[in-house]
């Protein structure tokens, strides 16, 4: 049952909801964690809906930059008001919906610090630092952005400086060269007022690697840049542009402080794991948005035929169509899926660490690094096909289109550049690589079994499995991945011994196996997310649910098969009668999915202002709403614009006169 069938709704809409075989707030359930969770997320945008200070006083793509900001600013002064009454503040989820309800895409004046800077201070602080400035951060008496990237971001070779000067006891901040100059920081142009700062530590001449300093950046009056500081805004962007990314000139400026070595070289990095592990849901929402979108709109646009003398169709009925948009939901949901998982992990190893117990960071880091990679990568090229299957209303601003894509860019960059983040996934891969050359060799056992690449140790011959049974067996298609998985790690692990052996320092080896590291780094996260979706499918009650879920695990996996199927088939292990037993297992998924699609997507449960879209709203009044958003314009505010006579009109009356001679 479709919850959504309202009688005034497009009709197109209307019959489509009428057909759903499954209960729609069940699906929302799975999708969202449980009814409470589905309930409170109606409950917050409810609220979010009666309170209309909260909302934009107009489109945001009608607003200049600085309406923008100043739009933003305004919502951030009355937000704490609300969102006490709106969430549950100890409930992060309660938290982030909220904020993306009242904020939506483009960013806003307080999202570093919730994000990046305050968690720093709450993670890696000692106990008196807590007490200076854990109540004053989480009130908000100050806002900290995270300031790290500099004109270069190679962590490691951060060229900002921290010197200890044992006279004053005083750290000195210093950055000594243009591309030491910190960049990119968010909400650090104009909206914050302390940074924290990574910063090279040197302490006796000695030094001690990047290490997090808490600067103050402006008066915490007047809001100016203190003295030794040069910080703007570092101008238009893709996206995000009601965020202030700045930068930051330090010159000689002296915070205070002592340094207290952290229990891990790595912490210091730790900021960075909790944003990656926010980034994968999130970047499965924007795809299940910009799927619901088109796929609402693919169900009330009607162009062409099929069968000659019927009259034009659904746009949705076209195969390709279905072939283009069906796979994003299902990526989209997998990318949820994994994400929610990833993220609770996230949340226990970062409370171990807290304990001192840091046995976990390694595996956590690497997956994190991978779905990071991974789901932001697919997400950019999925939300690129939900556009283009819209036609030209996907390239206008009112599909949503151009703002959700052009945010989602910023994806495949922040918190480290994709492939240098797979590269660290197939670090970790090349160490259990080791272990299992190691093992083989000299019978012993690996260092720790772990649930994630355990598979990387089994022995057992492998042989492909997938065939044409009516129920498809969706453990022989994650044996394929992890097959896929283990041979690409072992062969770039043994190019990499090889080259070695051959004289090449083990940096320019590396370089020289790096795409097949990134192959064997991204075959180990695909396997990963199939297990996770196999899992979470297999843990679901109720047979109406669990047969549309199982036809969106058969449309992933199968697709996911036919993404690889190279590597699966240049050694023989798979075959070309199964390569056809794939695709067919695809086309079949695609018309099983077909007469639910809305129903699917109508679940996720986003509401309007969610998707920011006017081809995608709920009640698919898309054409009326179309001409309302654009005389709305405020180039429409005049029958003739300003300007006009000055340039154009001057322009055509002078040829005009010109002709008359
Ligand atoms: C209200 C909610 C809204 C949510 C909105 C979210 C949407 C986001 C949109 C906008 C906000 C954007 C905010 C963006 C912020 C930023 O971008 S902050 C800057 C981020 N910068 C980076 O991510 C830089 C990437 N680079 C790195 O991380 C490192 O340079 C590196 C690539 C990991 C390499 O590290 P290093 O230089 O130290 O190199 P190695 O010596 O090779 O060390 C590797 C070893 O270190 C281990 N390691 C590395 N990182 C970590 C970590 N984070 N945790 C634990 N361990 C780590 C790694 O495993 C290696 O270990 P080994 O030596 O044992 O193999
Ligand atoms: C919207 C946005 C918000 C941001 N917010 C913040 C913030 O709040 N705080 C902050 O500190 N930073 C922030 N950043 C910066 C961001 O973290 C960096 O841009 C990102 O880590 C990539 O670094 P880079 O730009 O220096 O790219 P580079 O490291 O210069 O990478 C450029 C290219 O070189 C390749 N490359 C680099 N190193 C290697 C390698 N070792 N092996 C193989 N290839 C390599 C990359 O794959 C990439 O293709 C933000 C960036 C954006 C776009």
């Amino acid at each position: 049952m479709n919850h959504q069938i309202k009688k005034d709704d497009n009709p197109d809409l209307i019959e489509e909801r009428s057909k759903a075989t499954f209960d729609t707030d069940a699906f929302g359930a799975f999708i969202w964690g449980g009814y409470n969770n589905l309930k409170r997320r109606r409950e917050i945008a409810r609220y979010y809906e009666d309170h209309k200070e909260l909302h934009d006083t107009v489109p945001i793509a009608f607003m200049t930059r600085e309406e923008k900001l100043e739009n933003a600013y305004r919502k951030a002064s009355i937000f704490e008001n609300h969102i006490k009454k709106a969430c549950d503040v100890n409930n992060p989820e309660e938290v982030r919906y909220f904020n993306w309800l009242v904020y939506h895409i483009d960013g806003h004046p307080t999202s570093v610090h919730s994000i990046m800077g305050f968690p720093t201070i709450i993670n890696q602080s000692d106990k008196e630092q807590q007490e200076r400035w854990l109540q004053s951060g989480e009130n908000r008496e100050y806002l900290a952005t995270y300031a790290q990237t500099e004109l270069g971001t190679n962590i490691k070779k951060l060229e900002t400086t921290a010197t200890y000067d044992q006279k004053t006891e005083e750290f000195i901040l210093n950055s000594p060269t243009v591309t030491s100059l910190k960049w990119w920081p968010g909400n650090m142009g104009h909206s914050h007022n302390v940074a924290i700062v990574m910063a090279q530590l040197w302490i006796n001449n000695k030094c001690y690697g990047p290490h997090p300093f808490f600067v103050q950046i402006r008066d915490p009056k007047t809001h100016k840049p203190l003295p030794g500081i040069t910080v703007g805004d570092i101008g238009p962007k893709f996206g995000l542009n009601t965020t202030d990314n700045g930068f930051l000139k330090l010159d000689h400026v002296f915070p205070n402080g002592t340094y207290v070595p952290p229990v891990h070289d790595k912490i210091a990095y730790s900021s960075m794991m909790l944003v990656r592990a926010i980034i994968t849901p999130l970047m499965g929402e924007n795809l299940c948005i910009g799927a619901t979108i088109a796929i609402r709109y693919s169900a009330i646009r009607r162009q062409g035929e099929i069968k000659p003398g019927d009259g034009e169709v659904q746009i949705l009925d076209y195969q390709t169509q279905q072939h283009r948009l069906f796979p994003q939901l299902a990526r989209g949901i997998a990318f949820l899926l994994a994400g929610r998982n990833t993220y609770n992990f996230c949340n226990n190893v970062l409370k171990d660490i807290k304990n001192g117990d840091v046995s976990l960071l390694a595996d956590l880091h690497a997956i994190l690094c991978g779905l990071k990679a991974i789901s932001s990568y697919q997400a950019e090229l999925g939300l690129e096909q939900c556009r283009m299957a819209c036609g030209g209303h996907g390239y206008s601003a009112a599909s949503g289109f151009p703002l959700l894509n052009s945010n989602q860019f910023n994806g495949v960059t922040v918190e480290g550049d994709n492939l240098v983040l797979l590269l660290q996934v197939a670090r970790y891969l090349m160490k259990r690589a080791k272990e299992i050359r190691y093992e083989i060799r000299y019978g012993q056992q690996p260092s720790k079994p772990n649930e994630i690449y355990d598979y990387l140790f089994d022995d057992a011959p492998k042989k492909c499995l997938i065939d044409q049974a009516y129920v498809p067996n969706y453990k022989n298609v994650l044996e394929s991945f992890e097959y896929l998985s283990k041979k690409l790690t072992l062969q770039a692990y043994d190019k990499l011994e090889q080259l070695k052996q051959r004289g090449r320092t083990s940096e320019v080896a590396w370089n020289e196996c790096s795409v097949e590291l990134c192959k064997a780094a991204r075959a180990h996260i695909r396997t990963f997310l199939a297990r996770t979706f196999i899992n979470e499918v297999n843990q679901v009650n109720g047979l109406p649910l669990l047969t549309v879920l199982k036809d969106l695990l058969q449309l992933y996996l199968f697709y996911e098969v036919k993404e690889c199927m190279a590597g699966l088939m240049e050694d023989g292990y798979m075959l070309g009668q199964q390569l056809h037993y794939v695709k067919k297992n695809i086309y079949e998924a695609l018309s099983k999915i077909r007469p639910n699609a809305v129903s699917i997507v109508d679940s996720f449960d986003f509401t309007d202002r969610e998707l920011n879209s006017v081809l995608g709203r709920r009640d698919g009044h898309v054409y009326e709403n179309l001409l309302k958003w654009a005389q709305a314009s405020p180039l429409n505010k005049h029958d003739v614009l300003p300007f006009h006579h000055k340039y154009l009109g001057r322009m055509m009356e002078e040829a005009r006169q010109k002709s008359r001679l």
